[in-house]
């Protein structure tokens, strides 16, 4: 059984003032098998993040229905913006999601220096570089050992070396806590370097115009020649990555 199974009968959001309002999705499906990394490609404004928000069940007002593969089924969702809370230290955004208390705060630490930012656990966010604030959302994101993992556009505007290395961090965190993943990313190399499969969405209503299953080496997923192919075969239609 797929871990995420997706059925959009149909979503659409109402238009401000009258009118017919914009359909973002009409008979959309998509099985998402467990322990995947499924990239979703697309360009902006397509409906990535309303896809993202029907899965987390942050986003009710659609027809149709989202089935998972394990009875209630824990969450955490990266967003582009970290979404720390400046009022706490570091160490205390990761607990958020945790049980108060101790063991919640030695978990926390813990957490924090699996991504290397240990000696910052009682700063608070504003002291803290972009990159090392998505340090912070990932550790908070992975504390509660998600079974499924929503990210969107979370390593964007990024330096290439500061983005890599927050790739690498995020392959090792699945590698100790693996999750069914949907990674919305604009930057097709980062999909060719991460994804097990890169499904590519496009118009309106959204439909899958792409759908590639992807079983690359490390190795080749850092060739630059075999991500040129990858790239290739995707297609137009995706901005540049
Ligand atoms: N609450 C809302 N009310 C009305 N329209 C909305 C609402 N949220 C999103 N939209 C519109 O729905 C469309 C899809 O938005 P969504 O954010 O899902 O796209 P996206 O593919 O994630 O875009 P991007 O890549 O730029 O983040 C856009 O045209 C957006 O303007």
């Amino acid at each position: 059984m797929s871990a995420i199974a997706i059925d959009i009968g149909e979503k659409r959001y109402k238009a401000q003032v009258g009118g017919p309002g914009r359909e973002i999705f009409r008979g959309f499906r998509l099985d998402v098998a467990a322990g995947d990394f499924v990239a979703l490609l697309g360009e902006s404004g397509i409906g990535k993040t309303t896809l993202l928000n029907i899965v987390a069940g942050l986003d009710r007002d659609f027809r149709g229905q989202v089935r998972f593969g394990t009875k209630a089924p824990r969450f955490a969702y990266a967003f582009q913006n970290p979404r720390l809370l400046p009022w706490r230290s570091v160490v205390e955004n990761v607990a958020l999601p945790l049980p108060a208390g101790e063991p919640g705060r030695r978990r926390a630490l813990a957490m924090l220096g699996e991504v290397g930012l240990a000696e910052l656990a009682d700063a608070y966010p504003e002291r803290l570089s972009l990159g090392q604030q998505r340090r912070v959302a990932l550790a908070r994101a992975f504390a509660i050992e998600p079974d499924v993992l929503l990210m969107d556009e979370p390593f964007v505007s990024l330096d290439e070396a500061g983005a890599a290395r927050l790739r690498d961090l995020l392959r090792r965190l699945l590698a100790r806590r693996p999750a069914t993943v949907l990674f919305v990313t604009h930057d097709r190399r980062e999909a060719v370097e991460l994804a097990d499969r890169i499904v590519v969405l496009e118009g309106t209503p959204v439909r899958i115009v792409r759908d590639m299953p992807l079983a690359l080496t490390p190795a080749e997923r850092a060739s630059p020649g075999r991500i040129d192919e990858v790239r290739r075969a995707l297609g137009a239609g995706v901005e540049p990555g």
